[in-house]
């Protein structure tokens, strides 16, 4: 394999309970210039070291802690985790205005004085989200289309960069903010890979269609018998 341009787009999700699984997989997947996204389970086992451990190896890194709490301790967050140097973040867009200002605000702090700032995004509906779930279960009215589009629009309101949402709703999210807004897109299942609890997915092929920036994929090569042939078919399938 020699070009690999559209690993760029791919955000590894590195769902492991230590960092020596992690590494296991980094090893595999060496000089493939993907996104590396840890999440809640990698970082409440090996904290902030283990971030910096994957930034000194050159990877860009989203750490998907999905925080969602009243303003001000989102803002103490925000400002601890641009120290950490993260390349980007995540709130819930659930919290409101506020607290997603007070996200920025805690950037802002945190960075004054230097030109690095994280991308800040919001996660709008959770990809295991159905409609079902969302009007039965949750008790919003409306489709999940509505609820992710009025997310995306207050999050852009509040000053974030982009949003995570289902490859499904890209389209809608960048009519109604801009085509500049962030979409990252976990729900990515290649063609006859498990869904496993994800509701709303596409192929990579459809969500690149569909013009999504960055798609976060776990399983599908995490779980692979050989991950890196997993991410390689994938990239192949990108570049045709
Ligand atoms: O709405 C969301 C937000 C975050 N995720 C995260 O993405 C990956 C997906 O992993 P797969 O194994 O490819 O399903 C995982 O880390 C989730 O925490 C999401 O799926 N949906």
């Amino acid at each position: 394999m020699e070009d690999w341009t559209q690993a760029e787009r791919i955000m590894v999700a590195l769902d492991y309970p230590n960092k020596q699984q992690a590494e296991r997989l980094l090893q595999q997947l060496e000089g493939i210039p993907c996104y590396m996204k840890v999440g809640m389970e990698l970082f409440y086992a090996e904290g902030p070291s283990f971030v910096a451990e994957l930034k000194k190896q050159g990877y860009r890194v989203f750490l998907d802690l999905k925080m969602h709490d009243i303003p001000n301790t989102v803002k103490g967050g925000a400002a601890s985790i641009t120290r950490m140097g993260v390349d980007m973040f995540n709130v819930h867009a659930a919290g409101g205005s506020a607290m997603m200002e007070a996200a920025m605000e805690g950037v802002a702090q945190a960075s004054a004085g230097s030109n690095e700032r994280p991308t800040v995004i919001a996660v709008t509906q959770l990809t295991s989200t159905s409609q079902h779930m969302l009007n039965g279960e949750i008790g919003i009215a409306g489709t999940v289309q509505d609820t992710v589009v009025r997310y995306a629009k207050l999050a852009s309101q509040a000053g974030l960069q982009g949003v995570v949402a289902s490859p499904v709703e890209v389209a809608a999210i960048k009519e109604a903010c801009s085509a500049s807004f962030v979409t990252v897109t976990p729900g990515i299942r290649p063609a006859g890979a498990a869904i496993g609890d994800q509701s709303r997915v596409m192929t990579p092929k459809e969500a690149r269609a569909a013009g999504t920036d960055y798609m976060v994929i776990g399983r599908p090569i995490t779980a692979a018998e050989h991950p890196r042939q997993a991410i390689e078919q994938i990239v192949k399938e990108l570049s045709e």
